[in-house]
């Protein structure tokens, strides 16, 4: 359940009422999520209408200075037509507020409710969808005036991964320290630098993704967005959609669907073509590398279960398979 902030009906009323949006009706806990507190909104409008929003509370994982670049993104793909939601502004024009808790002051935010379910298990149309969307987003963020500095590549996994120590990854399988070794140390040598780089989402899971049919109707949790190269937001995508979740199955269909998406809006060069394979190994080491530290460092009695490193392990033995060099060819 991840709604870490308590707020009082009366509390919650005076939130809303400082976004004039209409009179709260009801706030609903969403359990979905770790990282914030969420709830669904309902309000009443001046002319009777009734009116959905999400607030989100920001715990101790987002960062509040980065909060004007997620919010003022979501503005700016949302006037461009692509599929994410508004942020709602107060009165005073401000799209995020600090509000006073027990725990300290905490940012909160009102965002456009979306519809659409996250699915879990894709189909192509559905992955196609999606690659055509991450394309958009890729597009449309090309005059975005923000920047923000990739908090999660290489240096921070290489950190994660010596935290987690040699004793710690193969406590969690015995092979894992050989693979992360051998993996990092590719990773340091080839990493590519001057491939075409803006802004990406950095965490396009099918959860944060709202869907109606093969329609995407919504991405969401834009917390990890960052300036970057286009070509490993594709490879962090194919690496969250195209296999079955505990990794054990690439899913081939899912994604000749999901390539074929994204280079009919956004073709990829010749050189982001090539360096695939490799971003993909690096999309792997990503997530491999904050659930193995989550793995080993969150408390047993944790409201949240982490997610399992093995997973994005068994992803990065198939990217590193000489036998599967084509899939992104
Ligand atoms: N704009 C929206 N419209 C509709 N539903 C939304 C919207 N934003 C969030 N949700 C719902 O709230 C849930 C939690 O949101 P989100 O994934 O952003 O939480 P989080 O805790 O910040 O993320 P994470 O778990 O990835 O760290 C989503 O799974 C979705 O069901
Ligand atoms: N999407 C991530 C969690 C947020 O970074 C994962 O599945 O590990």
């Amino acid at each position: 359940m991840a709604v870490y902030t308590r707020l009082g009906a009366e509390e919650m009323a005076g939130i809303i009422a400082a976004f004039g949006v209409g009179t709260l009706v009801s706030a609903k806990g969403i359990a979905e999520g770790v990282s914030n507190s969420n709830w669904l909104i309902e309000t009443q409008a001046d002319d009777g209408a009734a009116r959905r929003f999400i607030l989100t509370v920001y715990e101790s994982r987002t960062e509040i200075a980065d909060l004007p670049f997620f919010l003022d993104l979501l503005d700016h793909l949302a006037a461009r037509g692509a599929p994410v939601p508004r942020t709602m502004h107060d009165r005073e024009g401000a799209s995020h507020r600090l509000h006073r808790t027990p725990e300290g002051d905490k940012a909160l935010a009102l965002i456009e409710f979306l519809p659409g379910v996250s699915v879990s298990q894709p189909t192509p149309g559905q992955a196609r969808a999606v690659g055509g969307a991450l394309a958009q987003i890729h597009l449309a963020a090309a005059d975005f005036p923000g920047s923000r500095a990739n908090s999660l590549a290489l240096p921070a996994w290489q950190q994660l991964l010596r935290d987690c120590g040699r004793d710690g990854l193969e406590s969690i399988h015995p092979d894992l320290g050989r693979l992360v070794e051998r993996e990092l140390a590719l990773l340091a040598q080839g990493w590519p630098e001057d491939l075409p780089r803006g802004v990406i989402h950095a965490d396009l899971f099918p959860d944060n993704v709202l869907m109606l049919g093969d329609r995407v109707t919504g991405l969401i949790d834009f917390y990890f967005a960052c300036t970057d190269l286009f070509a490993y937001d594709v490879a962090v995508t194919h690496a969250a959609w195209c296999f079955t979740p505990d990794g054990t199955q690439f899913l081939p269909a899912l994604s000749e669907a999901l390539l074929q998406g994204y280079l009919a809006v956004r073709p990829l060069e010749a050189t982001e073509q090539a360096a695939l394979p490799l971003l993909a190994r690096g999309a792997a080491v990503r997530f491999l590398s904050t659930r193995a530290y989550d793995w080993l460092n969150t408390p047993a009695d944790a409201l949240v279960t982490p997610k399992d490193p093995m997973a994005f392990a068994r992803r990065l033995e198939f990217y590193a398979d000489p036998a599967h060099a084509g899939i992104f060819a």
